[in-house]
């Protein structure tokens, strides 16, 4: 890892990519961790705050569980499916102009991906390769990239206290380690542009700032979101960039977030729950929701904090979950972790095509030691 020259950066974690200002001041070198760790890891984003109120606190003693995921198999999915037909027409002359298709294409999953280096998971039950610190070839990505440009969006919200709060951190770490070397366009949506913070950003980055409409509820706000995402996509982003990443805006990279994270359809794995049985997990278990996930079903408990794919790809994601969304909002119903819980419900009606390990998007309350 390439830590901040001002020696903000994380000063402990060899591994998670993402994370909490809060937690970096106490986070102090851990124990070495599993081998996947010993390797010179340097991922992610982390949360901006302390273990949140929401979850429960024995959430932490799950943590306890044996090392790795296991799952049941889930139903084979082709390894790339557009959800809507009418969608697939609609965007097909927009994406041919783009080289979202020169992965797939040109390189192949076994010319990077090296799951045997890791002692975890590293395989969905339909062939996604999760990608975990130590599983993947930078020098053959960094080649690859060098020759196939592309330019990565990321779409980060900002309303209310959020945007003091958050942003500007958020921000500032994405241009110094989000796909590095990558054209980079981040598409900052706030409800107040004046409050918009000045932020230097490095070359290959660029930000375009939206205004939106300030929802009351933070629950709609961080809903909403699909919708704001939707109408973006088609109206500018899908010819703007090859790729698409959606994050939260409370949470800061301390680590190079690279190529190794792009795909068609890629989900987070939730740092909390990844070595829990999907049965424990908190998917919605309202049967008249949308996001009903039924007990003994579903393959992981996916985090809304993070999620990409192609931009095709994305605006399926948010247009499913919004009308998931609205369609309980018309019958009263709220699901239990509103998007996050909608999102789940897409990712097991339509699996995704690379996970990321809970490294990328880590909580340091959970400390590494328990990774
Ligand atoms: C507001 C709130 O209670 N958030 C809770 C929610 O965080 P979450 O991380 O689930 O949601 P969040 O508060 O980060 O909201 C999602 C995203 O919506 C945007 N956004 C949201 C609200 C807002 O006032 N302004 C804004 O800009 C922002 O990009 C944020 O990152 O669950 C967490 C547990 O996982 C904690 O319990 C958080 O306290
Ligand atoms: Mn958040």
């Amino acid at each position: 890892m390439t830590p901040h020259t001002d020696g903000s950066c994380c000063p402990a974690p060899r591994a998670p990519w993402l994370c909490s200002p809060r937690a970096r001041e106490t986070a102090t070198e851990g124990p070495m961790l599993s081998r996947t760790f010993r390797s010179s890891g340097d991922t992610g984003l982390v949360d901006q705050r302390a273990l949140p109120p929401r979850w429960p606190r024995e959430a932490r003693s799950q943590l306890g569980l044996p090392w790795g995921v296991a799952r049941s198999a889930g139903p084979r999915v082709p390894a790339t499916r557009v959800g809507n037909p009418a969608l697939r027409r609609d965007l097909a002359v927009a994406s041919s102009a783009l080289s979202v298709d020169t992965q797939s294409k040109e390189l192949k999953l076994s010319d990077w991906f090296f799951p045997s280096k890791s002692m975890n998971l590293t395989n969905t039950s339909w062939s996604a390769p999760i990608v975990w610190e130590g599983t993947f070839d930078e020098e053959v990505l960094e080649k690859y990239y060098a020759k196939h440009k592309i330019t990565v969006g990321l779409t980060v919200f900002a309303v209310g206290r959020y945007i003091g709060h958050y942003l500007k951190k958020f921000i500032s770490s994405a241009d110094m380690f989000f796909m590095a070397g990558h054209k980079v366009i981040i598409y900052v949506l706030i409800d107040d542009l004046s409050r918009m913070p000045w932020i230097q950003l490095s070359r290959l980055r660029t930000i375009k700032v939206f205004e939106i409409k300030r929802e009351k509820r933070w629950q709609d706000i961080s809903m909403m979101r699909m919708k704001t995402i939707s109408e973006h996509v088609v109206n500018h982003i899908q010819y703007e960039v090859d790729f698409l990443f959606c994050m939260d805006v409370d949470q800061i990279f301390i680590g190079k977030y690279g190529s190794e994270t792009l795909g068609e359809s890629v989900a987070q794995l939730h740092a909390y729950w990844y070595k829990e049985d999907p049965k424990e997990v908190p998917y919605e278990r309202n049967e008249s929701s949308e996001a009903y996930i039924p007990i003994g079903m579903g393959d992981f408990y996916y985090h809304a904090a993070v999620f990409g794919g192609t931009p095709i790809q994305v605006l399926d994601i948010a247009r499913e979950c919004l009308k998931g969304i609205m369609n309980d909002k018309k019958n009263s119903i709220e699901a239990v972790w509103h998007d996050e819980s909608h999102l789940n419900k897409y990712f097991f009606l339509h699996k995704p095509t690379k996970l990321l390990s809970p490294e990328y998007c880590w909580d340091y309350v959970l400390s590494t030691s328990q990774m």
